[in-house]
């Protein structure tokens, strides 16, 4: 069983006159976040760890900015796109933390509903779902929100494809038959050389 992790990371500036969306979650506030689609600073994170995790690329690779298709799109679109990369790499995930900076607003009194609506929008539980906040002290920046992921996901333990299961299993009846029959057994069922059994070794 295969584990494997990842890490996102996203920046948006505040601009007055444009709603507030974090995790997926509509949230009151004097500004919101400026960008291409809905400047969910969370949902873009996320969405970067999920993709690195299974060496998929980046967001920008699958919705460039420049693309007019993505314009004011909600970003659970990208987060969805993800989602199927890692399903596709055979994978799950198994719990998720996030970082977010931001002055203002706090981000305790709406944690719980922030896990919530992270949680349903990835399909896990809320307590796979960590949300924590920090204010930029001393880095001058209380106009910007950045948010950081990490991911850890766990193989699905996807068997091999039908085509090579049946052919080990074609060898390995082979090596059976011929040990039954008496014949010298020189090659292993993985393909590694075996010493041959000698009887007068028994004597
Ligand atoms: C979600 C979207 C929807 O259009 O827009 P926003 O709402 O953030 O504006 C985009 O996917 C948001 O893409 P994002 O990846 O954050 O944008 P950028 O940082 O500008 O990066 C765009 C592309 O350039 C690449 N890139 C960026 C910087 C750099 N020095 N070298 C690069 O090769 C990135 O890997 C990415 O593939």
């Amino acid at each position: 069983m295969g584990m494997r992790i990842g890490y996102g990371y996203d920046s948006h500036a505040f601009k007055a006159g444009v709603p507030l969306v974090i995790g997926g979650l509509a949230i009151e506030h004097p500004e919101g976040l400026a960008g291409h689609s809905d400047g969910d600073v969370l949902l873009h994170a996320i969405t970067d760890a999920l993709l690195g995790a299974v060496s998929a690329g980046d967001i920008g690779t699958f919705f460039p900015p420049s693309d007019p298709r993505w314009k004011g799109a909600a970003s659970s679109v990208f987060l969805q796109t993800a989602l199927e990369e890692v399903a596709t790499a055979g994978y799950k995930i198994v719990n998720i933390d996030t970082v977010l900076v931001m002055a203002k607003p706090k981000i305790v009194p709406i944690a719980g509903e922030l896990r919530e609506s992270v949680a349903t929008l990835l399909g896990v539980k809320p307590g796979e779902v960590g949300i924590k906040a920090k204010t930029p002290e001393g880095l001058d920046q209380d106009h910007v929100a950045v948010a950081h992921a990490t991911v850890l996901l766990e193989s699905l333990g996807i068997p091999e494809p039908v085509g090579a299961m049946a052919a080990t299993a074609e060898n390995e009846i082979d090596v059976v038959v011929k040990t039954l029959v008496g014949e010298t057994r020189s090659v292993s069922a993985l393909g590694r050389k075996v010493t041959p059994f000698d009887t007068d070794d028994l004597t």
